[in-house]
């Protein structure tokens, strides 16, 4: 494969076996866009080592296992997605004046505040940030009136990983599009990171989609959050494994019960969506007959 970066996070592929999904980039439409070297280089509790940057010719394969003696099952060409990490330059300055919103959407999620934790000490402690908001109670605290957005620094989220549920609230509904990127202008944020589900995703497409529409130097990321583990092209999402060990607890009461019974029989009902992963995971894991 000959790749061929163009600036810094845009590629061109001269492939005919990969086809890389395009990823939208503020570069689309601000071609003229300044990138700064990542401070990650010069911080003195993170010495990145060789082959620690991610670069614009890092991918992702959408599958992995091929059979290759069959056209059918060996899609080609082969898709594939740019892959996350650190880059050796990157887009904001973090010395200035760039703002960041952190907000969660949908349903709970063990892990949630763990996460945003994570979000705001890295952006802070390795990117040097010191603008980052939480906007509270979902997609509507963008703009509801008598929900202004938190500033958060690390002593203030220090101990939010042990707390369940999310400290910054979230909510369903209340996606008003023109008001979201009104306030993410008026706030003057420059990254904004969506916690959510697929119904938030569909928003964060959306927001973007505005955002290029005015031309505005804001970067969207989507973090999933499903407790159901369904997403394909992740690992594993947060949660899931929290949630498979309080399932086994469950059915660890309900086979002490259906044991100490004349032909007792445990039943457990698990969420899990279609796919059925917690149920799955649980029951491999729990292993009794
Ligand atoms: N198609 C859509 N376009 C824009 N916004 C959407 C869309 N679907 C849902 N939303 C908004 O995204 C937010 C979260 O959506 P939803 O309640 O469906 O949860 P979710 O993100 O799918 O998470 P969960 O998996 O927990 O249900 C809500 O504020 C909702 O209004
Ligand atoms: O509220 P609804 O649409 O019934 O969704 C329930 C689903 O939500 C989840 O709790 C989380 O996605 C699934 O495990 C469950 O099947």
């Amino acid at each position: 494969m000959a790749a061929e970066s163009e600036p810094e996070g845009t590629i061109k592929i001269n492939s005919p076996c990969i086809n890389l999904e395009k990823l939208a980039h503020r570069t689309d439409y601000l071609p003229t866009l300044k990138t700064y070297t990542n401070p990650l280089q010069h911080n003195p509790f993170f010495l990145p080592s060789g082959g620690f940057h991610v670069t614009p010719t890092d991918i992702v394969l959408r599958h992995i296992v091929y059979d290759i003696s069959s056209s059918s099952s060996s899609p080609s060409p082969h898709l594939a997605y740019l892959r996350a990490g650190p880059r050796k330059q990157i887009f904001f300055d973090p010395t200035d004046s760039t703002r960041a919103a952190i907000v969660n959407c949908g349903g709970l999620c063990p892990g949630l505040n763990t996460v945003i934790r994570e979000l705001v000490v890295g952006l802070w402690d390795l990117y040097g940030l010191r603008h980052i908001y939480g906007i509270q109670a979902g997609y509507r605290g963008f703009y509801s009136t008598d929900m202004a957005p938190l500033q958060l620094n690390p002593k203030m989220v220090h101990g939010w990983h042990k707390t369940g549920g999310t400290l910054l609230q979230t909510s369903r509904g209340g996606f008003h599009l023109q008001n979201i990127v009104d306030a993410i202008q008026c706030y003057g944020f420059n990254q904004v990171y969506i916690i959510g589900g697929d119904g938030s995703m569909h928003g964060a497409v959306k927001i973007f989609d505005e955002i290029r529409r005015r031309k505005l130097n804001v970067g969207v990321v989507g973090i999933p959050k499903t407790v159901d583990n369904d997403v394909g092209i992740i690992n594993r999402s947060f949660g899931f494994q929290t949630t498979v060990e309080m399932a086994q607890e469950a059915i660890n009461a309900a086979h002490v019960e259906a044991e100490s019974a004349v032909n007792g029989i445990g039943l457990v009902k698990l969420m899990g969506r279609s796919t059925g992963y917690i149920a799955l995971h649980a029951t491999l894991s729990f292993m009794q007959h």
